[in-house]
């Protein structure tokens, strides 16, 4: 049986995917073989030795020791654009609510509840006071098209906005879904001097933490809105309360409310709702446990942050996955451990991603104890495990 340990609350539509016979789910137990999360932190959590895996089911994984997995041979999913739809309606929702004062003016009306038969006549004596520009014709500046940025830029388009993005590290795939409407925008500073609405979707990590700092906020244009709905540490808190305070930051709607945010009137704090719709966190559920089981029953791995890509059609009785140091001779050594035991590779597929490799290695018959134990002992071998596939069920049960 496998143990998998949730840490957050899971669609039971991604755990009903678990078969009941091969996998034990709870969110308490000594020695889990894998670990599904949303948002729960596992920065400074001590992972059990019996950890695999770890699934993300979202996108960002600054919540995961992502370094210290890799360096023990624990696989970290993520479920690549499974919430991204999710994100973008929050996010136009986002620009409207930074434009129309919806909020405040929604709070007065409830102000005005014991006026009886006089809130008519309030409403449309006191509504000018909650007069807020249309979207349309504004430039909006998407920094960072991944998934979401990309949706959001093309809906943009769709609401008559001017769109520029910023993304150099920009996937074909994302170009070729981008509008051909949306700016090219050569370095982040055009960006930010040219764009009425200023929205971040890029992941939080040592490049982009404090992206939007002071210096940042005195490039932009006097009345700017901000729109964060990708992570709080992107944006220096007291830089934007001190932008705010000069008139240059008009609005700041943060998916990330921090307690120093709080006491202003021009941040408008949303408590994490980007990826709260049930059609993402089913997707994102789906996905993740779709991966994990790939993983634990075929040592498949697919949208991994640290492993490579690597999948191999099973062909023999047995198979062995190994992660080692992507550094020279491992795959002679490892071959040579199976040769000398007389142990016939029928087939096999050896990946990388940066430092680490990954190997798929399908052989005929069992392979002895012995040879495992050799194959662990391979100086630069991170992870070896023994499947017997064929024992497992077929995925799509
Ligand atoms: N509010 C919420 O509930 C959610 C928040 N998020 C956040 O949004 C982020 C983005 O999500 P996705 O679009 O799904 O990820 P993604 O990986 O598809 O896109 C991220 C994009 O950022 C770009 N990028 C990276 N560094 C950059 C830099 N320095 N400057 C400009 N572009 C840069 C990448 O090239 C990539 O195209 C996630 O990392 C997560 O932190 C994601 C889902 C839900
Ligand atoms: O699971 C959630 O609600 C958070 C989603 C998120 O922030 C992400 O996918 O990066």
């Amino acid at each position: 049986m496998f143990k998998i340990q949730t840490l957050n609350k899971i669609s039971p539509k991604g755990l009903e995917i678990f078969p009941r016979d091969l996998y034990e789910v709870a969110s308490e137990f000594t020695h889990p073989d894998a670990i599904l999360v949303r948002s729960a932190d596992m920065n400074q959590m001590e992972i059990p030795p019996s950890v695999l895996a770890i699934a993300r089911a979202g996108a960002g994984v600054n919540n995961i020791p992502v370094e210290r997995c890799t360096e023990r041979g624990i696989v970290v999913f993520n479920t690549p654009g499974a919430n991204a739809n999710s994100v973008k309606e929050l996010v136009i929702a986002g620009l409207l609510i930074a434009s129309r004062k919806i909020i405040r003016a929604v709070e007065w009306v409830r102000s005005i509840a014991d006026e009886g038969d006089r809130v008519s006549e309030l409403v449309e004596k006191e509504k000018s006071r909650f007069t807020g520009p249309e979207i349309k014709g504004k430039k909006l500046g998407v920094i960072g098209l991944g998934s979401i940025g990309v949706m959001v830029a093309n809906a943009a388009v769709a609401l008559e906005m001017e769109v520029i993005g910023y993304d150099p590290y920009i996937s074909v795939e994302a170009a070729w879904g981008l509008s051909s409407k949306v700016q090219r925008a050569e370095t982040l500073e055009k960006l930010i001097r040219e764009a009425d609405y200023i929205t971040l979707h890029v992941p939080l990590n040592d490049d982009t933490r404090g992206m939007l700092n002071y210096e940042k906020f005195r490039m932009m244009k006097r009345g700017v809105k901000i729109l964060n709905f990708a992570r709080g540490g992107l944006v220096n808190n007291r830089d934007i309360l001190k932008a705010i305070e000069e008139g240059i930051v008009d609005r700041y709607v943060t998916d990330f409310p921090e307690a120093d945010l709080l006491q202003c009137e021009n941040v408008i704090p949303i408590p994490h709702l980007g990826a709260s719709t049930p059609e993402a966190e089913e997707n994102c559920a789906i996905m993740a446990v779709q991966q994990l089981r790939d993983f634990l029953e075929r040592g498949n791995i697919r949208n991994s942050v640290n492993f490579p890509t690597c999948q191999l059609d099973i062909s023999g009785d047995t198979r062995i996955l190994i992660a080692n140091r992507n550094i020279p001779d491992m795959v002679r050594q490892i071959t040579g451990v199976l040769g000398s035991a007389h142990i016939n590779i029928s087939d096999m597929i050896n990946k990388h991603k940066g430092n680490i490799a990954y190997n798929i290695i399908d052989v005929d018959g069992d392979i002895p104890s012995e040879a495992t134990e050799q194959l662990s002992q391979i100086e630069g071998v991170i992870m070896v495990r023994v499947l017997r596939p064929k024992e497992f069920s077929p995925l799509d049960r």
